[in-house]
This record gives C-alpha cells, structure tokens and sequence, in this order.
C-alpha cells in the first residue's frame, strides 16, 4: 500500500492550442478539460491503476469541484475539509508538444489545518509501504513541513519518498540526516537547487551522455543521509544513484503531446519496482517507462500499465 500526500492539490485545467502560442494576442480555446491534480493525487492514481492500493491525503474545500474529479478518477483519498477550494493551475499545450504550465499558489491553510493533515498522514500512513510526500506548500504551510513530516512518518515505520522543489526542498535539506527521505526524486533544475550547477547544463550534459554531474550531485545528498536519488533528465531518461551504485534508463524516442505528470508517473514506476522487489536497474527501467508514456499523453494524462513497456528502455550501470 502506498499514501501520497498533496498539501496542494488543484484542478488540472488543460488547453491545446492549434498553432503556437502568441503572447499578447486573444487566443480563443475550442475546449478546456478538467483533471484532479497535485503531484500526490497523480502518484496515487498512476499506482492504483497499476492495482496497488493507494490512498492520497489532502485538503479539499467544502464545495469543491476536486470532490467530483477525484471521484471520477477512481482515485482513494482522504480529505480534511478546509475553508477554500483547492486552486485551479492553467496547462497549455502547443503543437510541438511544448508545456507551459500556471500555476496558482494554492489555498491557505491555517494552523489547525496544518495540524490535522498531519495527524490524518500518520494515521493513514501507518502500515503502507510507502509514504510519498509531493509537490508545493500553500500560503500558510510551514516551509519545513516536509522536514518535519520525513522522520514522524520513519518512525511509524514507513519509507518515505520526497518530490518537491524550491523553499521546502531546501528546508528538507538543511533539516539534516534526521529528516533525510529514503527517495528523492528530483528534476535537473531541484538538483541544482540543492547542489549548484546550472539546470540547463545539467539535461545537456545528459543529453550528450555524460551523467558525472548528475551523479556527483546525487552522491552529496547519499553523503547527507538521503537513501536513493532518482533524478528525471526530461528526454534523456532518469538516473538512479544509491550506496550500491548508480544507474542510467535512457528514454525512448516519443512525440512528447504534454510534460504534465511524467515526474510523478517516473517516481510512481520507481515505486512500483520498489514494491514488487526489482532490482534497481529494472526500477530505473520502470520509472523511465511511465514518465515517457506520460509524456505521450495529453494535459495530466496519466498512464496505466497497457501504456508502460519497461523493456523500450536501454538501461546501464553508470561506473565513475
Ligand atoms: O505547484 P506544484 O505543487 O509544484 O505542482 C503542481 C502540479 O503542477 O504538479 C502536477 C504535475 O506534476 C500537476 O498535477 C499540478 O498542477
């Protein structure tokens, strides 16, 4: 069994554009599609369609259209119920494939808020395999959430994997060894948050297969107590470093329709590896297989395992 938790979640609200975008002009859209969102919310769907049990913690409002999302997307939640809808981030999509994603900062929490979803985590984390913590923070979550939630939820017992970016995943790091997750899933851009570097350099050294600074930069958190780091390259694929070694999944060649989900579905595969006991080279495999079927799927397509074909992905041993 495993629990996401998404302290904000959203409407996935997703737009194609027929041609390219154009800044600054009316850009009339034939048709909008809703889906639930939030990093947590589409780890816990991606692994209930794959038919583990899953249930994702959040906060919804009281007339909130996530109620009637979730439920039909088949996805087990749990909910403490807050003041304001949950926030509404804007997906659009051109031709070639290119995301562009707004974001809203998410309804506020008060503290009480804080304080239930954290007694409602524990209680529906206790017993599940893994607990997978994802995503932003809303106004009024404290930035250390997340640091504070990683040893509570060891302690019960449960592997924690963290994917979340910017102020919290900086609070996670400085919080120290005690609060170091068994997996973090960064991007290019989280890793050289925490370990300098340029984001950009980072894909295009990958992309031209040297994977030295992804691997080093992994390696500085091991060295911090953190238990695996699964790095996602976009196209390049995704690296998987722990105290054993380090390995490479190289994505295959896809037409990319929409980015949305592909990191969550990647951390989703690595799970589902980590649950049915595979090594870590085909885990690697399995997390590279569902972030490129994501990626062929439009807005917050996520993928079941018809669309996931782990043997399309060349994987290797990284020796440095
Ligand atoms: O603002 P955050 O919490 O960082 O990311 C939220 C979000 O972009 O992440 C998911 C895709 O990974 C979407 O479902 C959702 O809209």
């Amino acid at each position: 069994m495993i629990t996401t938790f998404t302290a904000n979640p959203s409407v996935d609200r997703s737009a194609a554009l027929p041609g390219p975008l154009s800044r600054g002009a009316v850009l009339r859209l034939a048709e909008v599609h809703d889906e639930p969102g939030g990093k947590g919310v589409n780890v816990a769907r991606v692994v209930t369609m794959a038919g583990v049990a899953a249930t994702a913690v959040l906060p919804v409002g009281s007339e909130d259209p996530l109620h009637r999302l979730l439920d039909a997307a088949g996805v087990g939640y749990a909910e403490h119920r807050t003041a304001h809808p949950v926030r509404t981030n804007l997906t659009i999509t051109e031709p070639d494939g290119t995301t562009t994603k707004l974001n809203e900062p998410g309804a506020p929490l008060r503290a009480e808020d804080v304080e239930a979803l954290e007694a409602l985590l524990l209680e529906r984390a206790t017993g599940a395999r893994w607990a997978a913590l994802c995503g932003s923070l809303p106004p009024g979550a404290p930035t250390d959430w997340y640091a504070r939630l990683v040893p509570r939820l060891r302690a019960a017992g449960v592997s924690v994997a963290v994917d979340t970016s910017d102020a919290p995943l900086l609070a996670l790091a400085e919080a120290g060894p005690q609060a170091a997750p068994d997996l973090l899933k960064p991007n290019a851009e989280e890793l050289t948050q925490l370990g300098g570097g340029d984001p950009e350099e980072l894909e295009a050294a990958a992309a031209a297969g040297d994977l030295r600074p992804t691997v080093v930069s992994a390696r500085r958190l091991l060295e911090r107590g953190v238990g695996a780091v699964l790095t996602t390259l976009g196209g390049s694929g995704a690296v998987l470093v722990t105290a054993e070694g380090a390995w490479f999944g190289r994505a295959p060649k896809i037409t990319v329709r929409s980015t949305v989900g592909a990191g969550d579905s990647a951390l989703s595969g690595y799970l589902l590896g980590s649950l049915r006991g595979l090594p870590e080279r085909d885990r690697v495999a399995l997390a590279v297989a569902y972030g490129s079927a994501a990626a062929q799927l439009p807005g917050t397509g996520l993928p079941g395992p018809d669309h996931v074909d782990p043997s399309g992905v060349e994987t290797s041993d990284i020796h440095l």
